[in-house]
């Protein structure tokens, strides 16, 4: 019954879908995450009642946690004979003195220091939204200018991103501005199949003096990185967050340093945080976040110039150079009548160097609309589209290092569009769900004309019709509402994605396509719920491992809750959801509440069985390649 009914609502959907007019921009409303405060911060918080403040006004704030990773940069300066230079060890003590980014009182009340650690840990103040994010700041040291910094700079955040990415729900890196598109870039590519936000920001004055815009940008970044999964590494500053590999600093003087010339901004910071969910960079894979720190140094950006000569552009090409960016004029011209630097770009393209093909100029891309285009791709250079040099020079960076592919697999990761950095064929551009008859009919029927009130009921409508959609696996109605704009990501009024549903009802196949459309797996619903612990609660041990692979995790606390969990399966035989469990990456040797673990329970009521399929499990988790033996011992473990 319900399955055809449904399946008229999706014709309904899929007929309805047509273009009827044009309403503008879909901007759909944010897939906020509802964190909740778990239990065992919950429990953690009620008994520390030893210090004599006032009781909490709102103990069930939801809380996120940012890493914070300060490299330096301005934000962090302070003068010294007259030259600014970082200060170290003086950047935390400094923001908790200031009120807007640190709230001192309720770190006091939920003994926040005993939980995250007293040295570093700050927190915001109560958002709009009811959020308290949690930071804890990681300083280098040295602390650098960022001219100073190199591509082994680069490698050691994108390991420490990789080191902390399961423990907190985003990442802001402080940096300074000179080198922040470089940095940026390169981050955006070396980060695979990215599902957190990575925030770059910092200031043009130090965050010490009375005026500056270090607090804003600092203040922005963290908000965002706190409140909303966008899976993309990004640079926050004055009051709008972009694309990292769309970037460029052109201003040296002025708070509104940066420009991203042919990518809207991802967000704007007014009086509400807008996110354009439409620009967002939706995940589309099953594969896990790595981080590959592999980059290749011979590599270089060489701009044309009316004169240059071909001696000049010998000599750049030289080994060991193996990639170049190279920089033409308007939209990716060089001279016709230059065959003297023709022949040492083909020569040099011959030989197996890769060369970028991108403009001079600030906005556009390159064509091939004059002969004085297409000579350069005569002589074998790669069209790079609308890219950034940064983000074109990154890119060949990181490609030449993936020493398992060929020349031509280069090249070709080359032209394409890896993580936003270009712009895509716009031909068949999706439709917007604004866009669609289904909308306008609703609309027409409730009297609804202006384009507010008809992404209101647009927010409102597609979220569970997707969910109702993921209750019976109907992929084709999900891929309909796809099709439609929307956006698989949101959730309804609680916050449950399809992605939730799908993975409480065990529709394998329909968690495998929202994973590759779009779906996250860190959405947490209003009680602060991922897919991975839905999965895990109705078993659905398929479902929990292709979670897993691509990248969901238990949280700190949950991983905590766990041993009590466990030993209570094991109480009552329970070999399913001991295997489960295991699967979801729960330590089988965590103790419960009263200090005992599984195996101990289990041998205390003498479950023989359950005894030996721990320590079969046990033997078969594997850390790191190694298989781990455990065998039992008289007095337990
Ligand atoms: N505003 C800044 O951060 C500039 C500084 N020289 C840096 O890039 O580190």
């Amino acid at each position: 019954m319900a399955d055809s009914s449904f399946n008229n609502l999706t014709s309904l959907a899929r007929a309805l879908s047509q273009p009827l007019l044009d309403l503008g921009e879909s901007t759909e409303v944010s897939p906020t995450r509802s964190i909740q405060l778990h239990p065992t911060r919950r429990r953690q918080l009620s008994s520390c009642n030893s210090i004599d403040v006032e009781p909490l006004t709102s103990p069930t704030a939801a809380e996120a946690r940012v890493l914070v990773i300060n490299t330096g940069g301005t934000i962090g300066m302070t003068l010294h004979d007259n030259v600014l230079a970082p200060k170290a060890n003086a950047f935390v003590k400094s923001l908790r003195k200031l009120p807007i980014l640190h709230d001192e009182l309720y770190a006091q009340q939920t003994c926040m220091y005993e939980y995250y650690g007293s040295e570093n840990s700050l927190v915001l103040p109560l958002s709009k939204d009811n959020k308290r994010i949690i930071y804890n700041v990681l300083e280098y040291s040295p602390l650098l200018d960022s001219s100073n910094m190199t591509t082994d700079d680069w490698g050691r955040i994108g390991k420490d991103i990789e080191k902390n990415y399961e423990s907190y729900d985003g990442f802001v890196i402080l940096h300074g501005t000179d080198t922040m598109a470089y940095t940026a870039s390169a981050l955006s590519f070396m980060c695979e199949h990215l599902g957190k936000p990575i925030i770059l920001t910092g200031s043009q004055v130090p965050i010490y003096e009375m005026r500056n815009d270090g607090r804003d940008n600092l203040l922005g970044a963290l908000l965002i990185a706190g409140q909303f999964v966008i899976p993309e590494v990004c640079l926050y500053f004055y009051n709008k967050l972009y694309r990292g590999n769309r970037v460029t600093k052109v201003d040296a003087g002025s708070f509104n340093a940066f420009s991203s010339p042919n990518l809207a901004p991802l967000a704007t910071a007014e009086v509400d945080i807008t996110i354009n969910w439409d620009t967002v960079w939706r995940a589309n894979t099953t594969a896990k976040f790595q981080v590959r720190t592999e980059l290749n140094r011979n590599v270089g950006l060489l701009r044309l110039f009316p004169g240059i000569t071909a001696a000049t552009v010998r000599a750049f090409l030289q080994p060991p150079m193996e990639g170049v960016v190279l920089e033409t004029y308007g939209s990716g011209n060089a001279p016709d009548n230059r065959s003297d630097l023709l022949e040492e770009l083909k020569k040099a393209t011959d030989s197996g160097v890769i060369i970028i093909n991108i403009t001079q100029c600030l906005r556009g891309t390159v064509s091939t609309s004059y002969n004085t285009g297409k000579v350069l791709i005569d002589a074998g250079l790669i069209a790079g589209g609308d890219m950034t040099p940064e983000a074109a020079l990154s890119k060949l960076s990181y490609v030449l290092a993936k020493t398992e592919l060929e020349l031509d697999a280069k090249k070709k990761m080359m032209a394409q569009n890896l993580r936003g950095e270009m712009n895509a064929d716009l031909a068949g551009a999706k439709l917007v769900l604004s866009d669609s008859r289904f909308i306008q009919v609703i609309a027409k029927s409730l009297s609804i004309s202006c384009k507010e009130e008809l992404e209101a009921i647009r927010d409102a409508l597609t979220p569970p019709l997707a969910c109702a959609a993921a209750k019976i696996g109907d992929i084709e109605a999900i891929e309909a509402l796809k099709d439609m704009g929307s956006n698989l990501c949101l959730g309804d009024y609680d916050g449950r994605t399809p992605l939730h549903i799908a993975a409480c009802e065990g529709h394998l196949k329909l968690v495998q396509y929202l994973l590759s459309h779009g779906a996250t797996v860190y959405a947490k619903d209003r009680y602060g719920d991922t897919p991975l612990c839905n999965a895990v609660r109705f078993r659905h041990r398929e479902v929990v491992k292709l979670l897993r692979k691509t990248g969901a995790h238990l949280s700190r606390d949950e991983l905590e809750e766990a041993g009590t969990e466990l030993c209570s399966m094991a109480v009552s035989g329970d070999l399913e959801g001991l295997e489960i469990w295991s699967l979801a990456g729960a330590d089988l040797k965590k103790t419960g509440y009263d200090g005992r673990n599984a195996i101990q329970v289990a041998q205390a009521y003498g479950k023989k069985e359950v005894v030996a399929f721990l320590l079969q499990l046990l033997s078969r988790k594997s850390k790191n390649g190694e298989v781990i033996e455990f065998t039992a011992t008289p007095g337990g473990y």
